[in-house]
């Protein structure tokens, strides 16, 4: 599904050139829910925008499903920005003056690519994330748990083939962080999503089936839930925090 293959970004300030990632490797498997944690500063939203084509990398290999993405025009790449990614930002970024329900379509509207399908597809999703019975009202009338349902709702609109989540639950309390990630179990389940999620939020990562951690622009160590229950995966993620710092 996504194979990221020894991604090399620096950033050039001035005369200085800031290596952030140092050949990054990782797969991600349809239906996957994979987290990335890692310290401040080791990379992560950088590995996320270079996967979102929002910045370009340096060198390495992409490939989301068949395409790899280096090799792509600018047009081809918006189109796949467009329908076969999904964003979940920390701050929801739903437009004030569109419904749940219109915000919901808005990828499709920006697509061009509204049909009965899509608007049925809304009210699918609208069910599947409990929203229905607010699902005309606007973002300013319902609470932040809420919001994000409806932006994890929007990123699945046009049926992506991965959806990209950065600190989804960064802003939210410890009930509305709980309903997002059901909502990321809930789209994995019911919708066969594919999640990437970057996130400093152990509670949040315990939830998925495999935890990627960052650390000086490598992939330090990889974490396999398995059969292991959440709470025990939550401390074998602390454990390896811990054993980081002593490193
Ligand atoms: N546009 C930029 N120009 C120069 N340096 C940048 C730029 N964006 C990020 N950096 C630097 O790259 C490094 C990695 O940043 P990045 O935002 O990817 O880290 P992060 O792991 O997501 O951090 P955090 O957990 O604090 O959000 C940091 O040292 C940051 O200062």
């Amino acid at each position: 599904m996504l194979t990221v293959k020894d991604l090399h970004k620096s950033y050039q300030v001035g005369k200085t050139t800031y290596e952030v990632l140092k050949g990054v490797s990782l797969t991600v498997e349809k239906g996957e829910f994979v987290a990335v944690m890692g310290p401040s500063g080791s990379g992560k939203t950088t590995l996320l925008n270079c996967i979102s084509c929002y910045i370009p990398i340096d060198s390495g290999e992409i490939t989301l499903g068949e395409k790899q993405l280096a090799d792509l025009s600018e047009d081809a790449l918006a189109k796949v920005r467009n329908r076969q990614l999904g964003f979940v930002f920390q701050d929801f970024l739903l437009l004030d003056g569109l419904t749940v329900r219109e915000n919901i379509l808005l990828p499709a509207i920006i697509g061009g690519t509204v049909t009965s399908q899509t608007e049925a597809r809304a009210d699918q999703l609208c069910d599947v994330f409990g929203i229905t019975a607010i699902r005309d009202k606007y973002p300013a009338e319902i609470s932040g748990g809420e919001k994000q349902r409806c932006a994890v709702a929007r990123a699945l609109i046009n049926h992506p083939l991965l959806i990209l989540a950065d600190e989804p639950t960064g802003n939210l309390d410890s009930k509305s962080s709980r309903a997002v990630i059901r909502s990321f179990e809930q789209a994995k389940a019911s919708l066969e999503a594919t999640i990437f999620m970057v996130t400093h939020d152990s509670f949040a990562a315990s939830f998925c089936d495999r935890v990627v951690i960052l650390r000086d622009g490598g992939v330090w160590r990889t974490l396999e839930k398995g059969s292991t229950d959440r709470a025990a995966f939550q401390d074998a993620l602390l454990d390896a925090i811990r054993d980081m710092g002593k490193e």
